[in-house]
């Protein structure tokens, strides 16, 4: 069964993120009394927290068409003018990774948020001409990883900036027990658990977790998820009592080794570790400052003592002082 399958079709099987949820039911329901298109809705947090499942739950709800595309693949101005000339009314438009839209592809996109029109440049030199064309109103649903690199001006234009915040354990238990339900895996509440301890906060990490717990209870046991087959699947799997997985426990003891708990630059680390920075601030750190493993300082990262206890090391004489 694909992801899509497991993924909620409307806002109440979605679990989890209870403002976002509780807001958007209200502009959703006021936006389809009103008859009009939903105001423009931005998501922002780490990968995996739901962004698309959620601006596809937003179409269902609104009883509006849906059509996807990303930042990225949008590389020219008439690249987007093909997509929204062909909405229809209301629909929802979902632009992943809006923070990597070029510059001149965003300025086609301002005047159709404001006032659903498109301005095109046709022809070169002397010869060009702008025409004018007017849209259908829709509403943009934008995802990002990275808030930060949104231009003001693009910020400014969604009404509805939602922020997606990691999981609880409880959370991702009922994310779990679902998936397994829907995948027809028989999962004992303790084996749940276990996955959904070590999940890094994240509804994709269970569900990536959950199959491979499943392959090993069929291969390994009998073909029940229980917490000793979850807890030697995922330690085969390199992910660690608090859901860090190889890459991260590097991270750390980079930090811990080579710069006795830091601080350190995040180029430094990115050229140490070979890993790009994006991925460093959008995949890697998030969910180590969460869980108050990282402090972010202004001369660079540096491990909290909690850190040190969790890779079994001494905390270097001096830092105890630092972190009180
Ligand atoms: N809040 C939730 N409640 C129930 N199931 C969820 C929830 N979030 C995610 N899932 C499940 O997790 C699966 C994986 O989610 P997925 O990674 O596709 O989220 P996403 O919307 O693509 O994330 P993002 O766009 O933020 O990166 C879904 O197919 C679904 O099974």
């Amino acid at each position: 069964m694909s992801d899509k399958a497991l993924r909620p079709q409307m806002l109440s099987e979605f679990i989890g993120q209870h403002e976002a949820r509780a807001n958007l039911r209200v502009f959703i329901e006021s936006a389809k009394m009103r008859g009009e298109a939903m105001d423009h809705t931005l998501f922002y947090g780490p990968p995996g927290l739901g962004k698309t499942t959620l601006a596809q739950i937003m179409a269902r709800e609104l009883g509006v068409g849906f059509r996807m595309t990303s930042g990225p693949v949008l590389a020219k101005a008439g690249d987007l003018a093909a997509i929204l000339t062909n909405l229809e009314a209301r629909d929802v438009l979902f632009i992943d990774e809006i923070h990597r839209l070029s510059p001149v592809v965003e300025e086609v996109l301002y005047p159709a948020l404001e006032d659903f029109q498109l301005d095109l440049v046709i022809g070169e030199g002397p010869a060009a001409r702008t025409v004018r064309i007017e849209l259908q109103p829709f509403t943009l649903v934008g995802a990002t990883t990275r808030l930060g690199l949104l231009t003001t001006p693009l910020r400014d234009r969604f009404g509805i900036p939602t922020r997606l915040e990691f999981y609880t354990v409880d959370e991702l238990y009922e994310i779990v027990v679902r998936n397994a339900r829907l995948l027809g895996a028989p999962a004992e509440p303790e084996g749940a658990r276990e996955i959904a301890t070590r999940a890094r906060g994240t509804p994709r990490i269970a569900g990536r977790l959950l199959r491979r717990v499943v392959d090993f209870a069929i291969v390994e046991g009998d073909g029940r998820v229980t917490r000793e087959i979850a807890d030697r699947a995922l330690n085969r799997l390199g992910v660690d009592k608090l859901g860090l997985d190889g890459a991260d426990r590097r991270y750390l003891r980079l930090i811990a080794e080579s710069y006795l708990g830091g601080p350190v630059g995040v180029e430094t680390l990115s050229a140490a570790l070979s890993e790009a920075r994006d991925a460093i601030e959008e995949v890697i750190e998030p969910y180590l400052l969460q869980q108050g493993l990282i402090q972010r300082t202004p001369r660079g990262r540096m491990l909290t003592q909690a850190a040190f206890r969790h890779l079994g090391m001494e905390v270097p004489k001096g830092q105890g002082d630092l972190f009180g």
